[in-house]
């Protein structure tokens, strides 16, 4: 088996970094070298300065991080691949929001190898819950391998299936915190059903991912399906009357949203 490799940048901040980078190499012996280079040390700079300015993540998270990245995920065939995790920063994120606001229920919406999933449960009191829904029965199992060894990852409820069919069978209960990073298609529907049938909790948080997309949202010219669907929630969430939200340019983009009464 070949290696799985280094991650390839995922995020509008890494991949300008990326394409500084190849721009430097173009610039070498040229007036505009100097400046190339400052400005790609802004860019690539950003991210470390930030993961070193953050919180550590647990060993349990280090250890799920390390077992994703040495994965082989093209054998998988399923769409799945190592940049898919959200990651230290993200996770120390979640974690805040949810002590922030003293979440003793959370729900997720797409959890991969579990690495949100257990930042949430971390940060959870030792009763509190995660309810993590999950399309793909072999990462699920995957997660739940990493759950077991790990004190927290008692508190991790999984349930496996497409998420519309899983998010409509949760109707009835209430939750704190509720993090959606499933496909992006689907991210209007899991909003409306999680406001329409009442999942979030009064005061309740909904934090969606990656709704910065890679840049896809603003930038011009024809767009990957992914960045249309996101574009066009990202409209749809800003002319909704039922929401407060606010767009935090962390990773590949966090969107903040609460009901407003
Ligand atoms: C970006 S990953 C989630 C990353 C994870 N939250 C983390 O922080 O590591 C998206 C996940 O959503 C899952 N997914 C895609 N479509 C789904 C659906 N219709 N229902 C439930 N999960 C889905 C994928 O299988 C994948 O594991």
């Amino acid at each position: 088996m070949t290696s799985p490799g280094a991650p390839r940048p995922v995020t509008p901040v890494s991949i300008l970094a990326a394409r500084l980078d190849d721009l430097v190499k173009r610039a070498v012996g040229t007036e505009l070298e100097d400046e190339v280079v400052a400005v790609r040390d802004l860019a690539a700079g950003l991210d470390p300065y930030v993961e070193a300015m953050t919180s550590p993540e647990s060993p349990a998270l280090a250890e799920l991080a390390r077992a994703t990245a040495e994965h082989d995920w093209r054998d998988h065939g399923g769409g799945l691949e190592q940049e898919m995790l959200s990651g230290h920063v993200e996770g120390r994120f979640l974690a805040v929001l949810t002590r922030a606001v003293r979440a003793r229920s959370v729900l997720e919406v797409g959890m991969f190898t579990g690495y949100s999933a257990l930042a949430l449960a971390e940060a959870l009191p030792d009763d509190g819950r995660v309810v993590a829904l999950e399309l793909d029965a072999d990462v699920a199992a995957f997660a739940q391998r990493q759950f077991d060894r790990s004190p927290a990852g008692r508190r991790i409820d999984v349930r496996v299936g497409p998420a519309a069919e899983t998010l409509a069978a949760l109707a009835g209960e209430r939750f704190d915190l509720v993090f959606v990073d499933a496909d992006k298609a689907g991210y209007a529907g899991y909003l409306e059903t999680i406001l329409s049938d009442g999942l979030l909790a009064p005061g309740g948080l909904i934090c969606v991912d990656n709704t910065l997309m890679q840049g896809q949202p603003w930038l011009p010219g024809e767009q990957p399906p992914n960045g249309v669907a996101v574009r066009e929630f990202n409209e749809a969430v800003a002319a909704d009357p039922r929401v407060e939200q606010v767009v935090v340019p962390l990773r590949d983009g966090i969107t903040l949203i609460r009901e407003v009464s």
